[in-house]
Protein backbone atom coordinates (compact mmCIF):
# COMPACT_ATOMS: atom_id res chain seq x y z
CA UNK A 1 0.00 0.00 0.00
CA UNK A 2 1.34 3.49 -0.96
CA UNK A 3 2.16 5.43 2.44
CA UNK A 4 1.38 9.42 2.27
CA UNK A 5 4.71 9.88 1.87
CA UNK A 6 5.28 8.12 -1.44
CA UNK A 7 2.17 9.69 -2.15
CA UNK A 8 3.74 12.99 -1.75
CA UNK A 9 6.84 12.79 -3.62
CA UNK A 10 4.81 10.86 -6.48
CA UNK A 11 2.38 14.06 -6.62
CA UNK A 12 6.26 16.10 -6.71
CA UNK A 13 7.58 13.96 -9.84
CA UNK A 14 4.53 14.24 -11.62
CA UNK A 15 4.51 18.13 -11.19
CA UNK A 16 8.32 18.22 -11.99
CA UNK A 17 8.06 15.53 -15.57
CA UNK A 18 5.01 18.24 -16.27
CA UNK A 19 6.95 21.52 -15.62
CA UNK A 20 10.19 19.78 -17.42
CA UNK A 21 7.41 19.27 -20.15
CA UNK A 22 6.18 22.44 -20.16
CA UNK A 23 10.07 23.41 -20.92
CA UNK A 24 10.33 21.04 -23.59
CA UNK A 25 7.86 22.40 -25.69
CA UNK A 26 7.44 26.07 -25.14
CA UNK A 27 7.86 28.33 -28.44
CA UNK A 28 11.66 28.86 -27.77
CA UNK A 29 12.11 25.47 -26.28
CA UNK A 30 14.35 22.56 -27.03
CA UNK A 31 11.70 20.65 -29.00
CA UNK A 32 11.16 23.90 -31.31
CA UNK A 33 14.76 24.44 -32.05
CA UNK A 34 15.40 20.45 -32.95
CA UNK A 35 12.83 21.23 -35.65
CA UNK A 36 14.35 24.28 -37.06
CA UNK A 37 17.57 22.56 -37.26
CA UNK A 38 15.92 19.31 -38.89
CA UNK A 39 14.84 21.74 -41.27
CA UNK A 40 17.93 23.47 -41.97
CA UNK A 41 19.33 19.84 -42.55
CA UNK A 42 16.68 19.09 -44.98
CA UNK A 43 17.45 21.99 -46.69
CA UNK A 44 20.65 21.29 -46.93
CA UNK A 45 20.26 18.52 -48.24
CA UNK A 46 17.77 20.00 -51.29
CA UNK A 47 15.35 17.75 -49.96
CA UNK A 48 12.65 20.78 -50.19
CA UNK A 49 12.31 23.37 -52.89
CA UNK A 50 11.38 26.47 -51.82
CA UNK A 51 9.09 29.31 -53.62
CA UNK A 52 8.56 32.49 -52.54
CA UNK A 53 5.60 34.66 -52.85
CA UNK A 54 6.48 38.41 -52.44
CA UNK A 55 4.13 41.40 -51.78
CA UNK A 56 5.25 43.45 -54.73
CA UNK A 57 6.70 42.76 -58.02
CA UNK A 58 10.29 44.56 -59.37
CA UNK A 59 8.36 47.59 -60.55
CA UNK A 60 6.21 48.01 -57.04
CA UNK A 61 3.21 46.70 -58.05
CA UNK A 62 0.81 44.66 -55.83
CA UNK A 63 1.32 40.88 -56.29
CA UNK A 64 -2.26 39.63 -56.29
CA UNK A 65 -0.85 35.81 -55.51
CA UNK A 66 0.12 37.62 -52.01
CA UNK A 67 -3.19 38.48 -50.80
CA UNK A 68 -4.64 35.43 -51.89
CA UNK A 69 -2.10 32.94 -50.07
CA UNK A 70 -2.87 35.60 -47.16
CA UNK A 71 -6.00 35.34 -46.99
CA UNK A 72 -5.98 31.44 -47.57
CA UNK A 73 -3.33 30.88 -44.61
CA UNK A 74 -5.78 32.57 -42.26
CA UNK A 75 -8.59 30.05 -42.87
CA UNK A 76 -6.12 27.47 -41.85
CA UNK A 77 -6.33 25.12 -38.63
CA UNK A 78 -2.89 24.86 -38.20
CA UNK A 79 -2.56 28.83 -37.78
CA UNK A 80 -5.25 28.54 -35.07
CA UNK A 81 -3.22 26.03 -33.42
CA UNK A 82 0.04 28.14 -33.56
CA UNK A 83 1.65 30.14 -30.65
CA UNK A 84 2.61 32.67 -33.02
CA UNK A 85 -0.66 33.82 -33.79
CA UNK A 86 -2.02 37.53 -33.95
CA UNK A 87 -5.26 37.87 -33.62
CA UNK A 88 -7.23 41.49 -35.22
CA UNK A 89 -10.63 42.84 -35.78
CA UNK A 90 -11.85 42.28 -39.35
CA UNK A 91 -14.22 45.00 -41.23
CA UNK A 92 -17.41 43.46 -40.09
CA UNK A 93 -18.08 42.91 -36.52
CA UNK A 94 -17.16 39.41 -35.09
CA UNK A 95 -15.13 38.96 -37.71
CA UNK A 96 -11.84 37.74 -36.73
CA UNK A 97 -8.64 37.86 -38.91
CA UNK A 98 -5.32 35.54 -37.76
CA UNK A 99 -1.92 36.88 -38.50
CA UNK A 100 1.42 34.73 -37.98
CA UNK A 101 3.74 36.16 -36.15
CA UNK A 102 7.49 37.75 -39.13
CA UNK A 103 9.42 34.72 -39.86
CA UNK A 104 7.19 32.12 -38.55
CA UNK A 105 6.11 28.74 -40.47
CA UNK A 106 3.01 27.04 -40.08
CA UNK A 107 2.20 23.67 -41.75
CA UNK A 108 -0.19 22.36 -44.30
CA UNK A 109 -1.40 18.83 -46.00
CA UNK A 110 -2.84 18.39 -49.58
CA UNK A 111 -3.70 15.47 -51.27
CA UNK A 112 -1.40 13.71 -48.51
CA UNK A 113 1.69 16.19 -48.64
CA UNK A 114 3.06 18.16 -46.07
CA UNK A 115 3.92 21.76 -47.31
CA UNK A 116 5.15 25.17 -44.89
CA UNK A 117 4.71 28.20 -45.05
CA UNK A 118 6.57 30.88 -43.65
CA UNK A 119 5.95 34.58 -43.30
CA UNK A 120 9.23 35.81 -44.04
CA UNK A 121 9.83 39.63 -43.16
CA UNK A 122 13.13 41.63 -43.95
CA UNK A 123 13.14 45.20 -43.26
CA UNK A 124 10.11 46.60 -45.55
CA UNK A 125 10.28 43.51 -47.87
CA UNK A 126 7.52 41.09 -47.20
CA UNK A 127 6.80 37.62 -48.81
CA UNK A 128 5.22 34.23 -47.85
CA UNK A 129 8.05 31.22 -48.60
CA UNK A 130 6.54 27.74 -49.82
CA UNK A 131 8.58 24.65 -48.72
CA UNK A 132 7.58 21.91 -50.67
CA UNK A 133 9.27 18.53 -50.98
CA UNK A 134 11.08 18.13 -54.11
CA UNK A 135 9.47 15.01 -54.70
CA UNK A 136 5.84 15.90 -54.35
CA UNK A 137 6.31 19.28 -56.37
CA UNK A 138 5.44 17.75 -59.93
CA UNK A 139 2.12 16.58 -58.71
CA UNK A 140 0.72 18.71 -56.15
CA UNK A 141 2.59 21.88 -56.69
CA UNK A 142 -0.62 23.38 -59.98
CA UNK A 143 -3.35 21.86 -57.86
CA UNK A 144 -2.25 23.56 -54.76
CA UNK A 145 -1.92 26.51 -56.25
CA UNK A 146 -5.47 26.11 -57.53
CA UNK A 147 -6.99 25.23 -54.32
CA UNK A 148 -5.26 28.01 -53.06
CA UNK A 149 -7.26 30.17 -55.69
CA UNK A 150 -10.67 28.51 -54.74
CA UNK A 151 -10.54 29.02 -51.18
CA UNK A 152 -9.59 32.52 -51.04
CA UNK A 153 -12.20 33.29 -53.71
CA UNK A 154 -14.42 31.72 -51.60
CA UNK A 155 -13.06 33.70 -48.36
CA UNK A 156 -14.05 36.53 -50.53
CA UNK A 157 -16.79 36.10 -51.66
CA UNK A 158 -18.80 35.36 -48.41
CA UNK A 159 -17.11 38.64 -47.03
CA UNK A 160 -18.64 40.93 -49.82
CA UNK A 161 -20.42 43.72 -49.08
CA UNK A 162 -23.65 43.03 -51.08
CA UNK A 163 -25.46 45.63 -53.52
CA UNK A 164 -28.96 45.40 -54.82
CA UNK A 165 -29.00 47.34 -57.96
CA UNK A 166 -32.23 48.54 -59.63
CA UNK A 167 -32.80 50.12 -62.98
CA UNK A 168 -34.15 53.58 -63.33
CA UNK A 169 -35.76 55.11 -65.89
CA UNK A 170 -33.41 58.40 -66.23
CA UNK A 171 -35.33 59.75 -69.35
CA UNK A 172 -33.34 58.11 -71.75
CA UNK A 173 -31.51 54.82 -71.49
CA UNK A 174 -32.17 52.35 -68.08
CA UNK A 175 -29.38 52.31 -65.77
CA UNK A 176 -28.16 50.52 -62.69
CA UNK A 177 -28.34 52.30 -59.05
CA UNK A 178 -27.10 50.97 -56.09
CA UNK A 179 -27.96 50.71 -52.44
CA UNK A 180 -26.32 48.07 -49.64
CA UNK A 181 -27.71 44.75 -49.86
CA UNK A 182 -28.57 44.05 -46.14
CA UNK A 183 -31.70 41.84 -46.64
CA UNK A 184 -31.94 39.43 -43.61
CA UNK A 185 -33.59 36.44 -45.28
CA UNK A 186 -31.40 33.58 -45.12
CA UNK A 187 -32.38 29.80 -46.63
CA UNK A 188 -32.30 28.68 -42.82
CA UNK A 189 -34.98 31.55 -42.55
CA UNK A 190 -37.32 30.72 -45.21
CA UNK A 191 -40.07 28.02 -44.65
CA UNK A 192 -39.54 25.39 -47.07
CA UNK A 193 -40.14 21.62 -47.50
CA UNK A 194 -36.47 19.97 -46.10
CA UNK A 195 -35.10 18.21 -48.97
CA UNK A 196 -35.87 20.71 -51.34
CA UNK A 197 -34.08 23.03 -49.55
CA UNK A 198 -30.70 20.27 -49.43
CA UNK A 199 -31.32 20.18 -52.90
CA UNK A 200 -31.11 23.99 -54.12
CA UNK A 201 -28.35 24.70 -51.71
CA UNK A 202 -26.63 21.85 -53.21
CA UNK A 203 -27.30 23.11 -56.58
CA UNK A 204 -25.94 26.34 -55.76
CA UNK A 205 -23.18 25.18 -54.00
CA UNK A 206 -22.44 22.73 -57.28
CA UNK A 207 -22.89 25.85 -59.72
CA UNK A 208 -20.60 27.69 -57.83
CA UNK A 209 -17.83 24.89 -58.24
CA UNK A 210 -18.86 24.54 -61.76
CA UNK A 211 -16.48 26.48 -63.84
CA UNK A 212 -14.69 24.06 -66.35
CA UNK A 213 -16.94 22.20 -66.65
CA UNK A 214 -19.68 24.37 -68.19
CA UNK A 215 -16.66 25.72 -70.17
CA UNK A 216 -15.92 22.16 -71.70
CA UNK A 217 -19.55 22.20 -72.69
CA UNK A 218 -19.05 25.37 -74.26
CA UNK A 219 -22.51 27.10 -71.82
CA UNK A 220 -22.18 30.03 -70.54
CA UNK A 221 -21.73 29.56 -66.66
CA UNK A 222 -25.19 30.62 -65.83
CA UNK A 223 -28.72 29.18 -63.63
CA UNK A 224 -31.51 29.91 -64.19
CA UNK A 225 -34.05 29.76 -61.51
CA UNK A 226 -38.06 30.13 -61.97
CA UNK A 227 -39.87 30.64 -58.93
CA UNK A 228 -43.39 30.70 -58.91
CA UNK A 229 -46.63 30.58 -56.58
CA UNK A 230 -49.01 32.69 -54.33
CA UNK A 231 -48.19 35.74 -53.14
CA UNK A 232 -47.08 35.51 -50.37
CA UNK A 233 -45.31 31.98 -50.28
CA UNK A 234 -41.53 33.06 -50.06
CA UNK A 235 -40.51 34.23 -53.68
CA UNK A 236 -38.52 37.48 -53.06
CA UNK A 237 -36.87 36.46 -49.70
CA UNK A 238 -35.98 33.29 -51.22
CA UNK A 239 -34.09 35.14 -53.83
CA UNK A 240 -32.48 37.22 -51.36
CA UNK A 241 -31.38 34.00 -49.21
CA UNK A 242 -29.78 32.96 -52.46
CA UNK A 243 -27.93 35.97 -52.84
CA UNK A 244 -26.74 36.13 -49.18
CA UNK A 245 -25.99 32.17 -49.63
CA UNK A 246 -23.49 33.06 -53.02
CA UNK A 247 -22.50 36.02 -51.69
CA UNK A 248 -22.96 37.55 -55.45
CA UNK A 249 -24.82 40.78 -56.24
CA UNK A 250 -28.53 41.73 -56.66
CA UNK A 251 -29.51 43.45 -60.37
CA UNK A 252 -33.44 43.68 -59.74
CA UNK A 253 -34.88 44.42 -63.14
CA UNK A 254 -37.99 46.68 -63.03
CA UNK A 255 -39.52 45.80 -66.88
CA UNK A 256 -42.04 48.52 -67.11
CA UNK A 257 -39.07 50.75 -66.44
CA UNK A 258 -37.76 49.68 -69.97
CA UNK A 259 -37.90 51.14 -73.48
CA UNK A 260 -37.34 48.46 -75.92
CA UNK A 261 -35.58 45.26 -76.37
CA UNK A 262 -32.39 47.14 -76.47
CA UNK A 263 -32.58 48.89 -73.01
CA UNK A 264 -33.11 45.30 -71.65
CA UNK A 265 -29.87 44.28 -73.34
CA UNK A 266 -27.54 47.41 -72.45
CA UNK A 267 -28.89 46.67 -69.03
CA UNK A 268 -27.41 42.79 -68.97
CA UNK A 269 -24.56 44.59 -70.38
CA UNK A 270 -24.39 47.05 -67.48
CA UNK A 271 -23.89 43.88 -65.10
CA UNK A 272 -21.40 42.50 -63.15
CA UNK A 273 -19.98 38.63 -62.65
CA UNK A 274 -21.03 36.75 -59.43
CA UNK A 275 -24.53 38.40 -59.56
CA UNK A 276 -28.16 37.43 -59.07
CA UNK A 277 -30.12 39.35 -61.83
CA UNK A 278 -34.00 38.93 -60.92
CA UNK A 279 -36.94 39.31 -63.13
CA UNK A 280 -40.31 39.83 -60.79
CA UNK A 281 -43.72 39.09 -61.86
CA UNK A 282 -43.02 37.91 -65.15
CA UNK A 283 -46.25 36.96 -66.29
CA UNK A 284 -47.84 39.80 -65.19
CA UNK A 285 -45.56 41.87 -67.84
CA UNK A 286 -46.55 39.17 -70.18
CA UNK A 287 -49.72 39.49 -69.84
CA UNK A 288 -49.76 43.32 -69.66
CA UNK A 289 -49.47 42.97 -73.59
CA UNK A 290 -46.75 45.72 -72.75
CA UNK A 291 -45.40 46.78 -76.16
CA UNK A 292 -41.90 47.76 -74.42
CA UNK A 293 -39.95 44.79 -74.87
CA UNK A 294 -40.99 41.61 -77.37
CA UNK A 295 -40.69 38.14 -76.23
CA UNK A 296 -37.65 37.49 -78.66
CA UNK A 297 -36.37 40.20 -76.29
CA UNK A 298 -36.97 38.49 -73.22
CA UNK A 299 -36.03 35.05 -74.78
CA UNK A 300 -32.39 36.59 -75.66
CA UNK A 301 -32.06 37.87 -71.95
CA UNK A 302 -33.04 34.34 -70.65
CA UNK A 303 -30.41 32.44 -73.07
CA UNK A 304 -27.77 34.16 -71.69
CA UNK A 305 -25.79 35.18 -74.67
CA UNK A 306 -25.13 38.57 -74.07
CA UNK A 307 -24.20 37.62 -71.01
CA UNK A 308 -21.19 35.60 -72.18
CA UNK A 309 -19.83 38.68 -73.76
CA UNK A 310 -19.56 40.72 -70.41
CA UNK A 311 -19.72 38.71 -67.26
CA UNK A 312 -20.58 35.22 -66.35
CA UNK A 313 -21.14 33.15 -62.97
CA UNK A 314 -24.66 34.87 -62.78
CA UNK A 315 -28.16 33.26 -61.31
CA UNK A 316 -30.81 34.61 -62.90
CA UNK A 317 -34.23 34.00 -61.49
CA UNK A 318 -37.45 34.85 -62.83
CA UNK A 319 -40.62 34.95 -60.52
CA UNK A 320 -44.46 34.21 -61.27
CA UNK A 321 -47.49 33.88 -59.33
CA UNK A 322 -48.62 31.17 -61.70
CA UNK A 323 -47.00 29.69 -64.93
CA UNK A 324 -50.41 28.60 -66.36
CA UNK A 325 -50.71 30.87 -69.06
CA UNK A 326 -46.76 31.89 -69.98
CA UNK A 327 -45.24 30.86 -73.31
CA UNK A 328 -43.59 27.77 -72.96
CA UNK A 329 -40.71 28.95 -75.00
CA UNK A 330 -40.06 30.53 -71.85
CA UNK A 331 -39.47 27.55 -69.71
CA UNK A 332 -38.00 25.27 -71.77
CA UNK A 333 -35.37 23.40 -70.38
CA UNK A 334 -32.19 25.62 -70.96
CA UNK A 335 -33.99 28.49 -70.54
CA UNK A 336 -34.55 27.73 -67.01
CA UNK A 337 -32.71 25.24 -65.19
CA UNK A 338 -34.76 24.97 -61.74
CA UNK A 339 -38.27 25.49 -61.06
CA UNK A 340 -39.69 25.94 -57.57
CA UNK A 341 -43.04 25.89 -56.47
CA UNK A 342 -43.79 27.91 -53.58
CA UNK A 343 -47.05 26.28 -52.01
CA UNK A 344 -48.93 27.98 -49.25
CA UNK A 345 -48.62 26.68 -45.82
CA UNK A 346 -49.19 23.42 -44.84
CA UNK A 347 -48.81 21.76 -41.04
CA UNK A 348 -44.63 21.49 -41.79
CA UNK A 349 -44.28 24.91 -42.84
CA UNK A 350 -46.13 26.34 -39.96
CA UNK A 351 -44.24 24.67 -37.79
CA UNK A 352 -40.94 26.43 -39.25
CA UNK A 353 -42.81 29.40 -39.43
CA UNK A 354 -43.84 29.23 -35.27
CA UNK A 355 -40.34 27.75 -34.79
CA UNK A 356 -38.62 31.00 -36.05
CA UNK A 357 -40.93 33.88 -35.54
CA UNK A 358 -41.92 32.51 -31.87
CA UNK A 359 -39.24 30.00 -30.92
CA UNK A 360 -42.00 27.75 -30.35
CA UNK A 361 -40.98 23.98 -31.19
CA UNK A 362 -43.83 22.63 -30.02
CA UNK A 363 -47.11 23.90 -28.26
CA UNK A 364 -50.52 22.00 -27.01
CA UNK A 365 -52.35 23.86 -29.62
CA UNK A 366 -50.15 22.36 -32.75
CA UNK A 367 -52.65 18.95 -32.75
CA UNK A 368 -55.59 21.53 -33.16
CA UNK A 369 -53.48 23.83 -36.01
CA UNK A 370 -52.80 20.15 -37.93
CA UNK A 371 -56.31 19.15 -37.85
CA UNK A 372 -57.42 22.61 -39.52
CA UNK A 373 -54.55 22.14 -42.08
CA UNK A 374 -55.93 18.68 -42.99
CA UNK A 375 -59.17 19.75 -43.41
CA UNK A 376 -57.79 21.68 -46.43
CA UNK A 377 -57.43 25.14 -44.84
CA UNK A 378 -54.36 27.25 -45.48
CA UNK A 379 -52.85 30.82 -45.25
CA UNK A 380 -49.63 31.67 -47.41
CA UNK A 381 -46.56 32.31 -45.04
CA UNK A 382 -46.74 36.15 -45.27
CA UNK A 383 -50.23 36.01 -44.21
CA UNK A 384 -49.10 33.55 -41.23
CA UNK A 385 -45.93 35.45 -40.49
CA UNK A 386 -47.76 38.67 -40.09
CA UNK A 387 -50.09 37.10 -37.17
CA UNK A 388 -46.87 35.54 -35.24
CA UNK A 389 -44.98 39.46 -35.86
CA UNK A 390 -47.90 40.97 -34.13
CA UNK A 391 -48.66 38.84 -31.03
CA UNK A 392 -44.98 37.26 -30.82
CA UNK A 393 -44.73 38.39 -27.17
CA UNK A 394 -47.38 35.61 -26.89
CA UNK A 395 -46.92 32.45 -28.42
CA UNK A 396 -50.84 31.15 -27.17
CA UNK A 397 -52.21 34.52 -28.44
CA UNK A 398 -50.55 34.18 -31.63
CA UNK A 399 -51.08 30.35 -32.26
CA UNK A 400 -54.76 31.04 -31.98
CA UNK A 401 -54.67 33.88 -34.35
CA UNK A 402 -53.36 31.87 -36.92
CA UNK A 403 -56.30 29.03 -35.78
CA UNK A 404 -59.17 31.73 -35.74
CA UNK A 405 -57.23 32.89 -39.35
CA UNK A 406 -57.51 29.36 -40.83
CA UNK A 407 -60.79 28.98 -39.97
CA UNK A 408 -62.02 31.89 -41.95
CA UNK A 409 -60.31 30.61 -44.68
CA UNK A 410 -63.07 29.74 -46.57
CA UNK A 411 -64.48 33.22 -46.02
CA UNK A 412 -61.79 36.27 -45.63
CA UNK A 413 -58.35 34.83 -46.13
CA UNK A 414 -59.47 32.95 -49.08
CA UNK A 415 -61.23 35.94 -50.57
CA UNK A 416 -57.66 38.34 -49.86
CA UNK A 417 -55.83 35.75 -51.93
CA UNK A 418 -58.16 35.63 -54.83
CA UNK A 419 -58.42 39.36 -55.23
CA UNK A 420 -54.28 39.45 -54.40
CA UNK A 421 -52.98 37.58 -57.42
CA UNK A 422 -53.99 35.38 -60.36
CA UNK A 423 -52.93 32.07 -59.07
CA UNK A 424 -56.60 31.74 -57.07
CA UNK A 425 -56.21 27.94 -55.88
CA UNK A 426 -56.80 26.16 -52.65
CA UNK A 427 -54.14 24.15 -51.26
CA UNK A 428 -52.64 21.51 -53.92
CA UNK A 429 -55.45 22.70 -56.43
CA UNK A 430 -52.90 23.36 -59.59
CA UNK A 431 -55.60 23.43 -61.82
CA UNK A 432 -57.27 26.84 -60.43
CA UNK A 433 -55.02 29.05 -61.12
CA UNK A 434 -56.42 29.37 -64.66
CA UNK A 435 -58.55 32.40 -64.00
CA UNK A 436 -56.29 35.03 -65.34
CA UNK A 437 -57.62 37.74 -63.09
CA UNK A 438 -54.64 40.64 -63.37
CA UNK A 439 -55.32 43.83 -60.59
CA UNK A 440 -53.08 46.87 -60.16
CA UNK A 441 -50.57 46.11 -57.45
CA UNK A 442 -52.04 49.08 -55.66
CA UNK A 443 -55.46 47.43 -55.55
CA UNK A 444 -54.44 44.59 -54.26
CA UNK A 445 -52.81 45.66 -51.70
CA UNK A 446 -55.53 47.82 -50.54
CA UNK A 447 -57.55 44.50 -50.42
CA UNK A 448 -54.99 42.97 -48.07
CA UNK A 449 -54.76 45.67 -46.18
CA UNK A 450 -58.52 45.96 -45.49
CA UNK A 451 -58.35 41.53 -45.04
CA UNK A 452 -55.79 42.16 -42.70
CA UNK A 453 -57.69 44.70 -40.80
CA UNK A 454 -60.57 42.21 -40.85
CA UNK A 455 -58.22 39.47 -39.63
CA UNK A 456 -56.63 41.46 -36.54
CA UNK A 457 -60.39 42.66 -35.16
CA UNK A 458 -61.81 39.21 -35.55
CA UNK A 459 -58.69 38.12 -33.45
CA UNK A 460 -58.85 41.18 -30.94
CA UNK A 461 -62.22 40.08 -30.22
CA UNK A 462 -60.95 36.51 -29.28
CA UNK A 463 -58.19 37.19 -27.51
CA UNK A 464 -58.76 40.61 -25.88
CA UNK A 465 -54.29 40.91 -25.12
CA UNK A 466 -53.96 41.39 -28.99
CA UNK A 467 -51.26 43.49 -29.50
CA UNK A 468 -52.19 45.83 -32.77
CA UNK A 469 -49.10 47.93 -32.34
CA UNK A 470 -46.53 46.00 -31.67
CA UNK A 471 -44.15 46.68 -34.67
CA UNK A 472 -46.65 46.59 -36.94
N1 LIG B 1 -41.70 30.45 -46.97
C1 LIG B 1 -41.51 31.50 -46.15
N2 LIG B 1 -40.72 31.39 -45.09
C2 LIG B 1 -40.51 32.42 -44.25
N3 LIG B 1 -41.08 33.62 -44.40
C3 LIG B 1 -41.87 33.81 -45.46
C4 LIG B 1 -42.13 32.76 -46.38
N4 LIG B 1 -42.98 33.23 -47.32
C5 LIG B 1 -43.22 34.50 -47.01
N5 LIG B 1 -42.57 34.86 -45.91
C6 LIG B 1 -42.57 36.19 -45.28
O1 LIG B 1 -43.63 36.88 -45.87
C7 LIG B 1 -43.23 38.14 -46.39
C8 LIG B 1 -43.56 38.25 -47.87
O2 LIG B 1 -42.84 37.28 -48.58
P1 LIG B 1 -42.32 37.50 -50.07
O3 LIG B 1 -42.33 38.93 -50.41
O4 LIG B 1 -41.02 36.78 -50.19
O5 LIG B 1 -43.43 36.75 -50.89
P2 LIG B 1 -43.60 36.63 -52.46
O6 LIG B 1 -43.84 35.17 -52.76
O7 LIG B 1 -42.44 37.26 -53.14
O8 LIG B 1 -44.91 37.44 -52.72
P3 LIG B 1 -45.36 38.20 -54.07
O9 LIG B 1 -45.71 37.14 -55.08
O10 LIG B 1 -46.56 38.98 -53.63
O11 LIG B 1 -44.22 39.08 -54.49
C9 LIG B 1 -41.77 38.27 -46.09
O12 LIG B 1 -41.61 39.16 -45.03
C10 LIG B 1 -41.30 36.91 -45.70
O13 LIG B 1 -40.41 37.00 -44.65
MG1 LIG C 1 -42.28 38.91 -54.45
Amino acid sequence: MMTTGNLFLALIGTAVSLCLLRLLFRKTGPFHLLKGWWRSTQDWFYVYQVLKVPEFNDAVQENPLYRRVSVYLNSLPSLEESDFTNLFAGKKPNDILLHLDPNQTIDDVFLGARLSWTNDQRGDRRAFVLRIRRADKMSILRPYLQHIHAVSDEIDRKKRDLKLHINVDDGGSGRWRSVPFTHPSTLDTIAMEPDLKDKVKSDLESFLKAKQYYHRLGRVWKRSFLLYGPSGTGKSSFVAAMANFLGYDVYDIDLSKLKDDSDLKLLLMDTTAKSVVVMEDLDRFLASKSTALSLSGILNFMDGILSSCCAEERIMVFTMNSKEHVDAAIMRPGRVDVHIHFPLCDFSAFKNLANSYLGVKDHKLFPQVEEIFQGGASLSPAEIGELMIANRNSPSRALKSVITALQTDGSAAKIGRRLSHDGVRKPGDESADSSGVFLKDSNAMKDLRKLYGLLRMKSTRKTPSFDGDSGQ
